[in-house]
Parts: C-alpha cells; structure tokens; sequence
C-alpha cells in the first residue's frame, strides 16, 4: 500500500463541555494514503462532517478537539501534526496542503465577484509574488481542468449553473496544488447524473495530479464506485473500513450491511432494499456497549456492555481491513463500559 498523506490518530471532539458535553467524534483512527480516495460514509449525524472539521481545525465553537493527533506527511519534509500548528502555519497549510470542499460550498462564491477574480484571489493570498499573467493563466487552466471553458472567467456566479459553480469550487480547491482534498457532501445539492459526472471527473483530475481524497456521502453507492476505500461511521466512531469492493461484497458490520441495503447499486447485481430499523442514536444519551446494539438484527450477550475495538477481524481475509464488532473481535483490548 502507498505511504501515508495524513493519519487521524485517537481523535475526539466534543460539542460543550464537561456533563453536558457530546461526544460527536470518538477515539477515530483512519490513514489516508497516497493518491487513493478514502470514502467516509455513515447516516445523517454519525459525525462525518465533524471529522472533517475537526481534522482541519475548522470547528466552531462549541466543537472542542479534546484529544488525538493528526499527522500530516509532507511531500519532501517531516511529519508533523497538524493540531499543534500556530495559526499562521495553519492558515499556509489549509489550501496549499489540503483544501476543502465542503456541503453546499457552491453557495459560497461571492457573487458580486467575477469566478476569475475569486480564483486569482487564492493564489494572490498564498503567493504574493506571483505575477498577475501567471495567476491569470493559473486560473484559466484549473478552470479548463474541471471542465468550464476559460471563456466563462468573467461570468458572476449567478450567470453559471449549480454543476459549473461545483466545479468551479473543485477548481478553487485544487488551485493551489494540494496533496489532500477533503469533500464533505460536495454534489449532494446537484442531481445525481451531475454528481456522477463530476465525481467521476475528480477521479480523472486525482490521476493527472495525484492528490489524495477523503471522500464524505451518506451516499454508500456513490462510494463503492469512486473510492478506493471506505470507512464507515456510527455514532461518533468508525465500525468498519476496507478496501471499497470488500465492503460491497463482504461487509462484515451489520451496520455497514444495513447501509449498503439502503441504497441501489449503480452497478453490479441487484440487491433487495431494505432500511435499517430504528434511528441514529442521541449523542447525548449513547447506549451502553455497542451503540448500533439497539438496532442490530445481530446483537447477543457482550454488544450491550462493552464497546468493540476496531481492528483487524477473525476471517481469512482479515488483512487490510478493520471491523468493531462482537461477532469479529479483535485480538485487541476491549475497554469495558
Ligand atoms: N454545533 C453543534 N452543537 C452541538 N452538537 C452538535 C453541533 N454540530 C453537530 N452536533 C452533534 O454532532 C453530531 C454529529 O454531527 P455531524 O454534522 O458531524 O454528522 P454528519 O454525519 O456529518 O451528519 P450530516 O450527514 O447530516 O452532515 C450530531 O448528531 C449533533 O448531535
């Protein structure tokens, strides 16, 4: 497998604090390697977008990092994390290193200004010196690469549709040449032939390029085709990740069994669909043990009281993969509730 881009070690975020606090994101560890996509997926509230929040010190208050790293592997530098970056640093790091695109971020283009002037602005902020014929050209090419004709530079906003102001924030994303992408949700307000015709045109950008990708849907069809991995997410923890089509053939959580019934295949045999019973469960009020042990068709004696570690399962095909589950323990301590 390549090396690592970035590794999310332990985190934790919380919303308040002390009794009151919820714990959104919990003891998350996931590592995104070189040039793959890492797709995150999980329902509405597991916590996903906190992750990415949380990862790019984004968070608003009340959200609060209460523990973990995250270590960032430069292209020719040390690792370093980027929790204790200054301010400063963090600012160069955001954009340059890894950019975001997050939910509904086509509805963030100033709209009194020209997509030329909001793209040459990037670069005008990270590098001063740059010439105005440079950033020019700079923007007329990222704009070609995401498909919009450089003829469109000097359209406002409102003047393009929803799809092209997306690839326009793809192409601001990717300005700047960064090593990772994050993407919360970014087509989820577009319709699905356009979410796929830009997710699929990123993937053909992320080889010319060779950035790498952390991919969030609630989506789970949309993942099994576009990544390389995926991890999914329940009530603030990961409960499973692997490789994207040994999660589509063998998903061994039964969360992550529930989620992949949820939605039809874009491609491959069909599959009966079927929800999972029950809701998310309440942060603020977590079940003891297992928090997916309420809803699970699956649960028996240990899932109530104690909390599964995530790590490498019992099967024969237990390499490269991660579960937490009682019905794959891993051979790793279980901290008991
Ligand atoms: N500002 C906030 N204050 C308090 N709690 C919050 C806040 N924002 C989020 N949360 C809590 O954190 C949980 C995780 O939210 P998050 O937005 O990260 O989930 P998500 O998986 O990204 O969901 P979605 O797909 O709907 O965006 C929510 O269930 C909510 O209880």
């Amino acid at each position: 497998m390549a090396e690592p881009v970035l590794e999310i070690r332990n985190l934790n975020v919380d919303y308040g604090l002390g009794d009151k606090a919820v714990h959104a994101v919990r003891d998350v560890n996931l590592t995104l390697h070189r040039g793959e996509v890492l797709g995150l997926a999980g329902e509405s509230g597991s916590g996903k977008s906190t992750l990415a929040y949380g990862l790019t010190r984004l968070l608003a208050p009340p959200g609060v990092i209460t523990g973990g790293e995250v270590v960032y592997h430069p292209s020719s530098a040390a690792a370093y994390d980027v929790l204790g970056l200054s301010d400063q640093q963090l600012r160069a790091w955001r954009w340059a290193e890894t950019a975001i695109v997050f939910q509904g971020a086509m509805n963030s283009l100033n709209p009194v200004h020209k997509i030329s002037t909001q793209l040459t602005d990037v670069l005008k902020a990270h590098d001063p010196k740059m010439s105005e014929h440079s950033r020019n050209a700079r923007a007329r090419e990222m704009l070609k690469l995401v498909g919009i004709s450089a003829d469109r530079m000097g359209a406002y906003p409102h003047q393009l549709s929803g799809g092209m102001r997306q690839r326009v924030m793809i192409g601001m994303a990717l300005i700047l040449q960064p090593q990772v992408v994050i993407m919360d949700e970014p087509t989820t307000a577009l319709d699905v032939v356009m979410q796929r015709q830009i997710l699929g045109q990123l993937i053909e950008l992320r080889e010319r390029l060779g950035f790498s990708v952390i991919f969030i849907t609630h989506d789970l069809s949309l993942l099994v085709e576009f990544s390389n991995r995926i991890a999914i997410m329940y009530g603030g923890r990961i409960v499973e990740e692997a490789p994207a089509a040994t999660i589509y053939r063998d998903a061994l959580h039964p969360y992550s069994k529930g989620l992949l019934s949820s939605f039809p295949a874009l491609r491959g045999p069909k599959r009966e669909l079927a929800g999972i019973p029950g809701s998310p469960p309440d942060l603020a009020g977590m079940p003891t043990g297992c928090s997916f042990h309420p809803r699970c068709p699956k649960a028996f004696e240990p899932c109530s009281t104690a909390i599964p570690v995530l790590g490498r399962p019992d099967t024969p095909d237990g390499a490269g993969r991660s579960v937490a589950c009682w019905l794959h323990p891993a051979e790793q301590p279980v901290s008991a509730v």
